[in-house]
């Protein structure tokens, strides 16, 4: 098998791909309830109640203002250099994907430049479908027909990072495997180009969805299937092995759809394997990275990195699917441009329901749904690590929501069309 194919037998064995591709250690529970009304009586005795009131303050302490765009990428920029014993480390890596290892033999996921030119027709404009902080992303086609989406490295990335970021992000593709992350087809490395290839998926972003750029709207159906693949997908990343994934840089726009709505979570450039990041004896990352509004307020203090950032930033995108609203908002008033802030607040009244997306219908099971899933961003945006659930316990949660809230809705399908036999036939009589 060559490096012109995308499956997942084409894995260099050397790179020890996991064999167990969806697997998903835990069954769903179906035992998880909220008590709306006694969160509404605000009487501060709830533990929900307790942990809303200190989030609306970490919102107020913690943020910081956006960019223009309101999703700047932070990068660098509270953090001292990478330690030399570091950069060391990272660089006697280079050999396995360095041109000095040139020669592709059987298995290798080393492109030729050939192929890609060929597949991109030489970088041509027409191919091009994005553009990230790592560079220009394009579409491909290889010659065994498969689709694929080709990043290629700006050069202000090769060179700051010194094909560190680079690296990174291939170690962590070229180990992953899951249904619901992007699959690693290869990479090239040849001069200055950094180049990664990856799995095409075609139905766009999930921002780009909740902005409504693709026409229809994502029902509330199609919203907790997608926040149970990301659930998923990063409980699978946490519980890697021995050494845990950590992503850092979950967001709506590193959500890709596929044309069943399903969700592929990609962009590893930021991610970490905790053994990496955990190998200093004080446990302290060395550089802060991710996107203002789903940053960590605890990781922004204390430089420590943990799976529960990835909790937080999760549950940034559980308050984004339900109000349908970007985590930073500047042009609205005040109160309402931090929008996790805002709609737990909203939660924490009793009053969660004008915090729902407006597009979305108003019914019993989509007012219980939203309660449910504000109450559980609640827990994951808890400033606290320590009192973040787990990301697999977050999946087992929304298995519980979308099992009642598919309930609930065929029942009111139920009583719909009954109501509507039983009009039709009084019309008869
Ligand atoms: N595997 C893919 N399949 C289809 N389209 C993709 C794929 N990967 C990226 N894209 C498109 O390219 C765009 C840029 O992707 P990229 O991951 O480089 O940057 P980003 O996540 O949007 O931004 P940043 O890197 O700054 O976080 C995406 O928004 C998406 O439209």
């Amino acid at each position: 098998m060559t490096s012109s194919s995308c499956s997942s037998t084409s894995r260099n064995p050397s790179f020890g791909v996991r064999s167990t591709p969806d697997q998903f250690p835990y069954s769903p529970i179906s035992s998880y309830s909220v008590s709306s009304s006694s969160r509404k009586s605000g009487s501060g005795r709830n533990p929900v109640t307790l942990v809303a009131r200190s989030i609306v303050g970490a919102f107020v302490d913690c943020f910081t203002p956006p960019e223009p765009d309101g999703y700047k990428k932070v990068e660098d920029s509270v953090a001292p250099k990478v330690s030399r014993a570091k950069s060391e480390r990272r660089g006697s890596n280079r050999g396995i994907y360095s041109n000095s290892t040139k020669q592709k033999g059987p298995g290798s996921m080393e492109f030729t430049m050939e192929e890609i030119l060929k597949a991109t027709r030489n970088f041509s404009p027409a191919f091009k479908i994005g553009q990230g902080g790592f560079g220009t992303v394009y579409k491909g086609r290889l010659d065994d027909g498969t689709f694929v989406a080709i990043k290629r490295a700006k050069q202000s990335v090769y060179d700051k990072h010194l094909g560190v970021e680079f690296q990174s992000e291939i170690r962590t593709l070229a180990q992953v495997e899951h249904l619901h992350l992007v699959k690693f087809c290869g990479y090239l490395e040849h001069g200055d180009e950094r180049i990664v290839v990856v799995e095409y998926v075609p139905n766009g972003t999930l921002r780009e969805h909740l902005d409504g750029v693709h026409g229809k709207v994502l029902d509330l159906a199609a919203r907790l299937d997608i926040a149970i693949d990301v659930a998923h997908a990063i409980t699978y990343l946490h519980t890697y092995t021995d050494h845990p994934i950590i992503h850092r840089d979950i967001k709506s726009s590193n959500i890709l759809l596929t044309e069943k709505l399903r969700a592929k979570v990609t962009d590893f450039g930021f991610a970490r394997l905790a053994a990496d990041i955990d190998s200093g004896a004080t446990h302290v990352s060395t550089q802060v990275k991710g996107t203002a509004g789903y940053l960590d307020p605890e990781y922004l203090r204390t430089y420590q990195l943990t799976e529960k950032s990835d909790v937080y930033s999760f549950g940034i995108l559980l308050v984004e699917l339900v109000t349908g609203r970007r985590p930073i908002e500047p042009k609205r008033e005040p109160r309402e441009r931090i929008t996790a802030k805002w709609a737990l607040k909203k939660f924490n009244d009793g009053d969660a329901i004008s915090a729902l997306d407006p597009r979305l219908q108003r019914t019993v099971g989509t007012n219980l749904a939203l309660e449910k899933v504000l109450e559980l961003a609640l827990q994951c945006l808890a400033p606290r690590r320590q009192s973040r659930p787990r990301m697999w316990r977050c999946g087992e949660i929304l298995w519980s929501i979308r099992k009642d809230y598919r309930e609930l809705s065929d029942s009111d399908l139920r009583s719909r069309s009954s109501n509507s036999q039983t009009s039709a036939s009084v019309r008869e009589i």
